[in-house]
């Protein structure tokens, strides 16, 4: 048996390699993005107006005008206009280019426009405070050829934006994985069905696929009965096609638990086989030399949803190129006390203080089968196998399912 971190190093310590693909724009946030992205041009572009309004010259102003006869008008989507007078002034509206010999922006809230003799005048009411008042100035958030966005970002709707606005309508992206999930076990049955006294509906394979949607990873969901003939050809048939098997059940020491040995036989080396940790020791792990990795969970669902959790998610976001999520530490909030030398993941409801400091409340659920006790959880906190008694107040890492 190893401990929690040598499983997590060996897990990591074995990626599949996945291609790139380029996607559209509306497809690619979410994923990884695998080029580097530039500015095209400055950010923004040109002396952008920010405010409706007029725009002067500001040493004008200064040398005492106050009211601007209007020559024009400068619309957003219109080529520069030029101010000809040196004391007059264009109209300007939000969006658009500063006219040229133009450099400072009054709102049309701090003028009022009178008409004489078929001219209209700008009367200035609230003093400029500086020259290039509301003008975005071109080049002051990024300069062309600026490194916009890193290759390795896990793209969010505003790296969406950034690549819109500079020409690109396609991304390369990490293609996702091909995953299967597999469930086990003779005593389950579909969701649609009505199960006899002595069978369940499968639950497992549900929330395994709901996890990895939520990475943006679409897995196959498949059921296979404890029978060793049947498990060794369909497997065998999985791991041609797929980079990436996720079982459930069928990992412990049970006469139909035939998963380890059906694994060991198909050719996929085994990297472990029991971590210390409750829930979830019977967790298997392994490789085949061919590419695709194996993790085969541990049936009882409490435990097959903290192995995801802890172990395949942390993996399936590095392997898509993503660097780490940030981690949090919260604090308990009552004593616990845990005695086998195990690490223990207790199931915790989250809370955050007025102080800002994350506070986990443990959730008392019903052991590793009870996963209606998770309704009530948000998440589970790392209890490290060293220790018996575990105090308010002492912090660990949190590991949450919820968004
Ligand atoms: N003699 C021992 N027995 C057991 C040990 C042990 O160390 N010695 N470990 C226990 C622990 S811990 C766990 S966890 C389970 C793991 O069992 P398996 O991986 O072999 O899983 P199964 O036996 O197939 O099923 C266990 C349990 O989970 C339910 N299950 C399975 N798959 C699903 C699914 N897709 N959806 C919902 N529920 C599922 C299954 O019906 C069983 O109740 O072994 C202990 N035994
Ligand atoms: O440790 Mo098992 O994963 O509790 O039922
Ligand atoms: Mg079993």
């Amino acid at each position: 048996m190893i401990t929690v971190e040598e499983a997590f190093a060996r897990i990591n310590a074995n990626k599949v390699e996945l291609p790139v693909t380029e996607v559209s724009l509306a497809e690619a946030v979410g994923k990884v993005l695998r080029e580097p992205i530039y500015a095209d041009r400055d950010f923004p572009p040109f002396h952008r107006v920010t405010m409706d309004g007029i725009a002067i010259r500001y040493e004008a102003y200064q040398a005492g005008e106050d009211t601007f006869p209007i020559e024009g008008l400068q619309l957003a989507g219109a080529p520069a206009q030029t101010l000809t007078n040196k004391d007059g002034c264009l109209e300007v509206m939000t969006g658009a280019i500063l006219p040229r010999h133009t450099d400072t922006v009054i709102r049309y809230e701090d003028v009022t426009i009178t008409e004489r003799r078929g001219k209209r005048y700008a009367h200035i009411l609230a003093a400029p405070k500086m020259r290039l008042q509301n003008v975005h100035q071109q080049g002051s958030d990024r300069r062309a050829t600026d490194l916009l966005i890193s290759e390795g970002t896990l793209l969010s709707p505003a790296e969406i934006a950034v690549a819109a606005t500079i020409g690109k309508s396609s991304l390369k992206v990490t293609q996702a994985p091909r995953v299967a999930i597999i469930s086990t076990g003779d005593e389950l049955v579909e969701v649609t069905q009505t199960p006899l006294p002595h069978q369940i509906r499968k639950s497992n394979s549900y929330m395994l696929q709901a996890a990895m949607r939520e990475q943006n990873v679409l897995a196959d969901v498949f059921h296979l009965i404890d029978d060793k003939a049947l498990l060794l050809s369909e497997l065998q048939e999985k791991l041609k096609k797929y980079d990436v098997l996720v079982l459930s059940g069928g990992v412990s020491k049970g006469k139909a638990d035939f998963i380890p040995e059906v694994l060991q036989e198909l050719g996929v080396q085994q990297l472990f086989h029991e971590v210390a940790q409750r829930p979830g020791k019977p967790f298997w792990f392994g490789k085949h030399a061919a590419g695709p990795v194996v993790f085969a969970l541990p049936g009882n669902p409490v435990s097959t949803f903290v192995c995801y959790y802890k172990y395949i998610q942390p993996w399936l976001r590095s392997v898509l190129g993503a660097a780490p999520t940030w981690s949090l530490q919260a604090h308990l909030t009552t004593e616990v006390t845990f005695n086998p030398k195990l690490t223990y993941f207790l199931p915790v409801k989250l809370f955050v203080a007025s102080t800002g400091i994350w506070r986990a409340q443990p959730v008392t659920i019903g052991g590793s089968g009870d996963f209606a006790g998770l309704l009530t959880a948000d998440g589970f906190l790392e209890l490290p196998p060293d220790q018996i008694k575990f105090s308010a107040g002492d912090t660990f890492p949190f590991i949450g399912f919820r968004r």
